[in-house]
């Protein structure tokens, strides 16, 4: 779904999002519009589209604050090809985020060529990386994106 670029011609590591780098978090407040709907942010976006229930969704919209989206996500009708349909649906709500905010899309590509993990205390393996172990998803998903908005912004 997207190029997997390894590490090892990675000059530098970027190994969590928050502080200068919070802007590569989901949790960090940047409006997207996202098949219909306007989110505060990715989170609220990405949680969303775990049920197929518009009533449900739409709650996703009034919610400001990400933790909330993503406590909200545990608790909809998880609709039942979640697993097979997840990336996909990050990898266009990143793509939309950095898209409709030229501000994020010049931050995202002055990372140059670092490799961008998303390390976390949250027990994340699977977007991010815990102590060094971790598949990452989400830093290899805006590396990709980086890649492709080299030319566009
Ligand atoms: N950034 C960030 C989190 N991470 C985000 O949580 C989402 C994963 O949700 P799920 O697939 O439902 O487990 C995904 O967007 C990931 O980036 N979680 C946090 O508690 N705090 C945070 O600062």
């Amino acid at each position: 779904m997207y190029i997997n670029t390894y590490s090892n011609h990675y000059q530098q590591t970027i190994d969590h999002f928050h502080g200068a780098y919070a802007f590569l978090s989901n949790f960090y407040p940047s409006r997207i519009y996202y098949r219909g709907y306007w989110y505060a942010n990715n989170e609220a976006a990405f949680q969303a589209q775990k049920t197929i229930s518009p009533k449900e969704q739409l709650q996703f919209t009034k919610l400001r604050n990400p933790k909330d989206a993503k406590k909200l996500g545990r608790e909809v009708q998880l609709r039942s090809d979640w697993e097979s349909v997840k990336l996909m649906y990050m990898y266009e709500i990143c793509m939309c985020k950095f898209m409709q905010n030229p501000t994020l899309c010049k931050a995202l590509l002055a990372t140059g060529n670092c490799h961008l993990v998303e390390g976390n205390n949250w027990g994340d393996y699977f977007w991010g990386s815990v102590n060094g172990h971790g598949e990452n998803h989400l830093g290899k998903i805006l590396m990709d994106i980086r890649a492709k908005l080299q030319f566009e912004c």
